[in-house]
């Protein structure tokens, strides 16, 4: 809330035009004085902040009655909200002087600005990286990808009006780290991560030297620095608890200090051993953003998007699909590690713990409402929420060569999987057989490879007859799971309908996802097939 301080003094006629104030406030924002029917603006001389005594200067010495208000935006003020911007909402100049905007729309607001990297960027940079590991040290200025980024950030800055040097010490660090990875030829994850900072290193500079232009005092920071601190999973890291105090005491402590709107790096983090920059995953801003709330335990934090919230179904499958209005935190956390790509699968978790909402926005449709995320929500009324597809999954059927009856069967194969570090997503189980989907996504550097898969299979036949299933698709339904007779009906009924035969079905220990698995080339026309028929037939619904 804009701070507004109203005071009336007298000057002596002949006085000074200068008047001394002690007042609470810490930053002085604009000052408009009142004489008589006459108003006008009057500007502050010296602000001091041990003893807050304001100096201003004004034209109106000459009358008796000098009646003072002071606006200030920024003192005294909390921070209030996070406010995460992606790729998809920064792709240009203009994009970023709207989202400036956009921001500035909130005068009641003092968010902290988390932000991606610039539209495409990240998967350019890992382009880049890829190219360079064979293309020779000679040719990596010639790397297309390269002269894009280069060529997209200078113009951006330029078009923004900010000096190109806030990004120039970046872009020459960038070409040197390709030109390193054509020395060695190769690109680990640990170097693939430093080499993707440097998208959010130079949007957020970018950025905050615009905010400043246009007036709006800003600060910006890089996670890695403010205390992001991370296990040292490269490509994939966790967030660790400490960074939530640490993160806390960097922000309020400047803010309380000096307040600045902070600009801060989504996706990056320091690994607490390597102290090397380490990354969250793809599309990790989001748990940027969440991370930052629970820090500073935060009002909302919200997230703004290229769509008009979470929808019904990813639009790219069916342009069609509905915003979804509100959501529980465990419906967005499953829908998101189920693989739709609009939030990250662990952003939810900080939101939760510390119960703030999450608001999905779309920063082309600002009026639109959102997706409201929250702990609990009316469910009466609820039957299907939102329809999720994960595609290229693998499946394997495993049975028991042992008679049945015998125990340890499951721990035996869990094992196995535990051992060799993969993880599974979808299971169902009887007494002598399991089926169970692993997920070659989950590991964004670690694709499972067939070797692996090899390796999997060949540990399993020790105990049971395997096969192995590829290209297959989960289809994830996040609802009401108390609806599940109801849910599966009209699920059947389509599939049916469509002759579609699902392979396994999971509806398991949570109370908001029923998972379908069925052959990859059928995964979309089934997925189109269930949305009309949950979403646009009343009489199906
Ligand atoms: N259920 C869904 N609801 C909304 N968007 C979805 C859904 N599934 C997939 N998407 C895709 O997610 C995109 C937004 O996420 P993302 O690209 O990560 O945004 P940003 O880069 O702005 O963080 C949308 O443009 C849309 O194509
Ligand atoms: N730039 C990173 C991190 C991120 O969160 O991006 P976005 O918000 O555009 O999904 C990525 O592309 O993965």
């Amino acid at each position: 809330m804009a701070n507004t301080l109203h005071f009336s003094s007298t000057l002596q006629a002949a006085a000074s035009p200068v008047f001394s104030k002690r007042t609470n406030i810490m930053h002085c924002k604009s000052l408009r004085v009142q004489t008589g029917n006459h108003s006008s603006v009057a500007s502050c001389l010296a602000q001091s902040r041990s003893n807050r005594v304001l100096k201003v200067s004004c034209e109106a010495a000459s009358v008796d009655v000098l009646e003072m208000s002071i606006t200030n935006n920024q003192a005294e003020k909390q921070l209030t909200c996070v406010m995460k911007f992606g790729g998809s909402s920064l792709a240009s100049a203009e994009r970023m002087r709207e989202v400036a905007e956009l921001i500035l729309s909130f005068p009641n607001e003092s968010p902290v600005i988390v932000l991606s990297a610039m539209g495409k960027t990240t998967n350019k940079l890992l382009l880049a990286g890829e190219k360079a590991v064979s293309c020779g040290v000679t040719n990596v200025d010639s790397i297309e990808e390269l002269s894009f980024i280069k060529e997209l950030h200078l113009r951006t800055a330029k078009e923004l009006e900010v000096d190109e040097s806030v990004i120039a010490k970046h872009l020459d660090e960038l070409e040197q780290l390709l030109n390193g990875i054509a020395m060695m030829k190769e690109l680990t994850p640990r170097t693939k991560d430093y080499l993707v900072s440097f998208g959010e290193c130079m949007s957020t500079r970018i950025f905050a030297a615009y905010m400043n232009k246009i007036g709006a005092k800003a600060r910006q920071y890089d996670a890695f620095e403010i205390g992001f601190i991370t296990t040292d999973d490269f490509t994939n890291a966790d967030i660790l608890e400490a960074t939530y105090p640490a993160v806390a005491q960097s922000l309020h402590g400047d803010w309380s200090r000096d307040p600045a709107i902070p600009i801060v790096t989504g996706f990056l983090g320091k690994g607490w051993r390597s102290c090397a920059i380490t990354t969250l995953g793809r599309g990790g801003s989001d748990l940027t953003a969440t991370t930052i709330g629970k820090a500073l335990g935060l009002r909302e934090i919200q997230v703004w998007k290229d769509v008009d919230g979470v929808l019904t179904c990813d639009p790219n499958i069916y342009p069609h699909a509905e915003p979804v209005p509100y959501l529980t935190f465990d419906e967005a956390a499953e829908l998101a590690y189920f693989g739709a790509q609009v939030l990250h699968p662990q952003s939810m978790r900080p939101a939760r713990e510390a119960d703030i909402p999450v608001r999905v926005k779309n920063s082309y449709n600002s009026n639109a409402p959102g997706t409201l995320i929250t702990r609990a929500r009316d469910m009466r009324k609820a039957v299907l929420t939102s329809i999720v597809l994960k595609r290229n999954v693998t499946m394997l059927d495993i049975v028991s060569t042992r008679m049945l009856g015998q125990y340890g069967f499951l721990a035996k194969v869990f094992s196995i999987f535990e051992d060799l570090g993969i993880s599974v997503d979808v299971v169902a189980t009887s007494e002598v057989s399991i089926s169970l989907t692993l997920d070659p996504s989950k590991l964004w550097c670690r694709e499972l490879i067939q070797q692996e898969l090899d390796h999997v299979v060949e540990e399993l036949e020790k105990i049971a007859v395997v096969n192995l299933l590829q290209h297959r698709s989960i289809i994830s339904l996040i609802g009401n799971v108390q609806r599940s007779s109801l849910i599966l009906e009209k699920v059947f009924n389509v599939l049916r309908v469509k002759g579609i035969n699902v392979q396994m079905i999971s509806q398991g220990a949570s109370k908001v996802n029923i998972s379908l698995i069925v052959n990859d080339d059928e995964a979309e026309q089934c997925v189109r097939s269930l949305h009309a028929a949950f979403f646009e037939s009343a009489s199906l619904n």
